[in-house]
This record gives structure tokens, C-alpha cells and sequence, in this order.
């Protein structure tokens, strides 16, 4: 914590025998880049291997744990892709021209659905709907647009002569039958519940739900809506954290809110580790004497893989394990347990599903300018200002900067994020940019 006014805060730590020791390891610490912080996380999670079998209802937002196979190929069989009439080639072909159109006797009628076996083999024109199945002797579909009727119905004149193989759809064009469909460590979305349904899978093969525990630390934190104490403030990493959890793969504990008190931050850790695969905290992450998040993991035998990153809001982060359980400690200000979690905690939860390869952040330029950038790769709120002669989006930077500072992230469209050491930004530099609601949500 950083320090809160003496009559809000726990009594000081008393035990310390390791919190002066600790204390000064923590302002040592060598601050690590975040693509090399990345890394060290993915070499740390182990995946989950717990697999379950999810009906196709209960399945979006759960990442699969096998590769899943078609049933069936799709189309299942020759159908045809408009209302006209199946025509044989070769009879249309040799067919005499009146009027400069050729016509066919049609033999029968086929709707979607339809058995076929009534129409005769020797036929060489049947009236066929969308999505009917085709005759084999059939080699081309002509829209009904394109067809004359004879008054009596029982004849098709045609003007042109089809392209063989015209308006069918082939049997397994486009899933051939036993072929995968979705590679193993897809998040299932709106997209793959269609195609598995379309090739007959009825069930899906998932990980089991990620059991995440959350915990914020702050004597001064109270719900939302309470009446606060003097120096007291609102909590808004619980449920800002609780909704980027808010995921059907994701089985949540929300420990509201524990004092600045070193047992009971380090008896909570303890105990929410146990039977959790990850647990994240926010606050008590940074170097004062009621910062005890580091202490107490230390306490309960965990483990550091990295205690401060060269990241702009977000220094203060770290994670590591305690036995089994992944932790992320994310700094206290709001923004920046945003950030850390925005690049960490989802990194973490995918590692932990099996997903490996992330989509790239988008390009953009910049439409604003800032001095020499320091040693910590800067995420800034920026709002699209309009489009670049390169095709891009400009990006504007909103607000003064700070990582307690909210609202700046209502008016921006998404992040920018400013490279280590630049030389300053100028305006049409490029900058990944990491919008915050794409064009289409599929689940
Ligand atoms: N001497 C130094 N002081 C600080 C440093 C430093 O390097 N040396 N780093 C600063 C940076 S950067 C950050 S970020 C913060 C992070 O500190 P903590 O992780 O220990 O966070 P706290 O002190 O607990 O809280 C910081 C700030 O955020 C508010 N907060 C905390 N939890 C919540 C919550 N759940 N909801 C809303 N707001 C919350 C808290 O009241 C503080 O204002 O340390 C700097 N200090
Ligand atoms: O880096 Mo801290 O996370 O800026 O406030």
C-alpha cells in the first residue's frame, strides 16, 4: 500500500522480522521488460489437462481441448445453391433451338429435404429448389430468373448454355468428412458453435473452468454504495477485475477486500492458493512499510518469477507460484491493475487453457506528440481521431497521464502503447494499438 493517513491504517507490523529485510530487497529489484516478463510467464504456467465434455449450448467461451473432427463432410451431399432446374448438359446441349432458347421436359420437383430416389435416372431437367439435393446425372443448376415455362408447366427453355458444374454445391467442398475443423486452444465462439453443429458434433471437448481467485488489499477499501470513513474510498479493482473475469471458463472467488494486515493478507493468500490455479491480488505491491503482498508470499513458501516491470502504469507487478497456484500481484492504482491485468492476468488465464498464439495489437499513428519517453514501455487511453494517408487510425492521447486516473478511459477508444526509450513521439509515428471493442463480438 502506499502509506494511508496513521488513523485509517492496521497497527504497524509488529513481528517484522523480515519485513525491513524484504523491504529493501523489494527497492532493488531489477525491473524486467514486459515481452521478457511474457515469456517468463508462459515458461511458468503449466496448462490444465482436466478435460470435460460440454454440450454445444453450455460451450461458448470454453477453449477446446482436442482437435475436433467433422462427422460429416459439408455440404453432406450435391445440393444446389439457387431455385432453377437441374438440367443434364449434354441433353440441353443437343436440344433443338426455336426462338434461340432450347428447352427440356422437367421430370419431378426436389425440395431441400426431399428423398430423390422417385426421380428417374434417364431424366435431363428436374425443377429444384435451394439447397435440395442434386441427381447425379445432373451437371449444372440454372436459376429459375433465367428459365421460360411453357404454358402447360411441363417444359424449361433455356437462352444460354450453363458452365458444367454451375450453381452446385459439392459434397465436402467445404469440410471433407473426418477432417478438422477446430484446432485444439480455440476459445469457442459463435463461429465454431456453427460449424460443430453443421458437422454433427453435439458435444465438445473443453478444459475444465480455471478456478481464479481475486483479492484486493486496502485498509481504506469499502463496497461501493457503503458510507465511507474518513480516508476511506470506493473499491473498484474488485468488480472492474471481477468483470474482466466474468468468463464461462472461469470459476471465480471474490475474497472482498482484506485490511493492510500482514496475517491476514498472508492466512488469505495461503488459504485461496490452495484451491485455486490462480490468484490475483491488487495493491500492496509496492515498497512501503503496509506493502505486504511480497512478504507475505514469501511467508507461504511461494515464489517470485518477477517482482517489477519496466511498464508504464503497472511497475509494481509481479507473479509467481505458491505450490501449484499461479499468483499475479497487481499494483493498487486502478489503471495500472488494468494494464497488468490487460497483459498478465490474460496471458496467465490462456496459459493455463492452452492457447497459445494471441492476435497481434493492431497498428496506428500518432496524432500527438510527447517528449523523450523514459525506461518503461508507457500504455496511454487514446481515442481514434480519424484515418492516416497510410490507411491507419490516428490516435489521439487523452488525459494527463496517472494511474489512479479513470476517466480518461471512458472518452478513449482503446490503448496506445509508446516503446521504451523513444525519442519522443511524433505525430505519424507508429504504435500498437490495442482497441477496446472490435468491430464484431462473436462471444
Ligand atoms: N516510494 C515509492 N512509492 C511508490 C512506487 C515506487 O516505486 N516507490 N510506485 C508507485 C506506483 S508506480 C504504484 S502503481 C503504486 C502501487 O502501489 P501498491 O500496489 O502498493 O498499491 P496501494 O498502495 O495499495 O494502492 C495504490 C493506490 O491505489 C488505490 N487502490 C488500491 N486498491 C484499490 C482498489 N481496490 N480500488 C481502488 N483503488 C485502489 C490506493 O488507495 C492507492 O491510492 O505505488 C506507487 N508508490
Ligand atoms: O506504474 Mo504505477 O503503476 O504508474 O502508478
Amino acid at each position: 500500500m502506499t502509506d494511508t493517513p496513521s488513523h485509517l491504517s492496521s497497527p504497524p507490523e509488529t513481528q517484522s522480522c523480515c519485513s525491513a529485510r524484504h523491504h529493501a530487497a523489494g527497492q532493488d529489484v531489477p525491473l524486467i521488460k514486459v515481452p521478457e516478463a511474457l515469456d517468463l510467464l508462459k515458461v511458468m504456467v503449466r496448462p490444465i489437462l482436466e478435460q470435460q465434455s460440454r454440450p454445444l449450448g453450455k460451450a461458448l467461451g470454453h477453449v477446446l481441448a482436442q482437435a475436433l473432427t467433422s462427422h460429416v463432410p459439408l455440404p453432406i451431399n450435391d445440393n444446389s445453391a439457387v431455385d432453377g432446374y437441374a438440367i443434364r448438359l449434354s441433353a440441353l446441349k443437343q436440344a433443338p433451338l426455336d426462338h434461340d432458347m432450347r428447352s427440356l421436359p422437367i421430370a419431378g420437383r426436389i425440395a431441400a429435404g426431399n428423398d430423390i430416389s422417385h426421380i428417374p435416372s434417364d431424366a435431363v431437367c428436374v425443377r429444384i429448389l435451394t439447397g435440395a439435393s442434386v441427381p447425379v446425372w445432373a451437371d449444372s443448376i440454372i436459376m429459375q430468373e433465367d428459365t421460360q415455362l411453357s404454358e402447360d408447366g411441363n417444359f424449361a427453355s433455356f437462352s444460354e448454355l450453363p458452365t458444367q458444374g454451375s450453381n452446385i454445391r459439392r459434397q465436402g467442398e467445404d469440410v471433407p468428412q473426418r477432417s478438422v475443423i477446430i484446432e485444439k486452444g480455440a476459445r469457442i465462439d459463435t463461429r465454431h458453435i456453427a460449424i460443430a453443429a453443421a458437422s454433427g458434433n453435439a458435444q465438445l471437448p473443453v478444459v475444465r473452468p480455471i478456478r481464479v481467485a481475486l483479492l484486493a488489499t486496502g485498509s481504506e477499501l469499502n463496497h461501493p454504495g457503503a458510507d465511507l470513513p474518513p480516508g476511506g474510498i470506493y473499491d473498484s479493482n474488485t468488480p472492474m477485475l471481477t468483470a474482466l473475469l466474468s468468463r464461462a471458463n472461469i470459476d471465480l472467488t471474490i475474497h472482498h477486500m482484506v485490511q493492510d494486515k500482514f496475517e491476514t493478507i498472508r492466512d488469505t493468500l495461503s488459504h485461496l492458493a490452495e484451491n485455486n490455479d490462480l490468484l490475483v491480488t491488487s495493491g500492496g505491491m509496492s515498497v512501503s512499510d503496509e506493502d505486504y503482498i511480497h512478504r507475505a508470499i514469501t511467508a507461504i513458501s511461494g515464489t517470485f518469477e518477477v517482482h517489477k516491470l519496466r511498464l508504464k502504469p503497472g511497475k509494481p507487478l509481479g507473479f509467481g507460484k505458491v505450490k501449484n497456484c499461479v499468483f499475479i500481484g497487481l499494483p493498487g492504482n486502478p489503471f495500472a491493475a488494468l494494464v497488468g491485468f490487460l497483459l498478465f492476468g490474460t496471458a496467465a488465464l490462456d496459459a493455463l487453457a492452452g492457447i497459445s498464439s494471441k492476435p497481434a495489437p493492431m497498428q496506428g499513428e500518432a496524432d500527438f506528440t510527447t517528449p523523450n519517453g523514459g525506461t518503461r514501455l508507457e500504455f496511454v487511453p487514446v481515442r481514434i481521431s480519424g484515418t492516416s494517408e497510410n490507411g491507419l487510425p490516428k490516435l489521439d492521447k487523452i488525459g494527463r497521464g496517472g494511474s489512479a486516473r479513470l476517466r480518461p478511459l471512458i472518452e478513449a477508444d482503446g490503448l496506445a502503447a509508446l516503446p521504451i526509450a523513444n525519442q519522443g513521439i511524433a505525430k505519424g509515428d507508429r504504435l500498437d494499438f490495442y482497441e477496446f471493442h472490435c468491430a464484431f463480438e462473436l462471444g
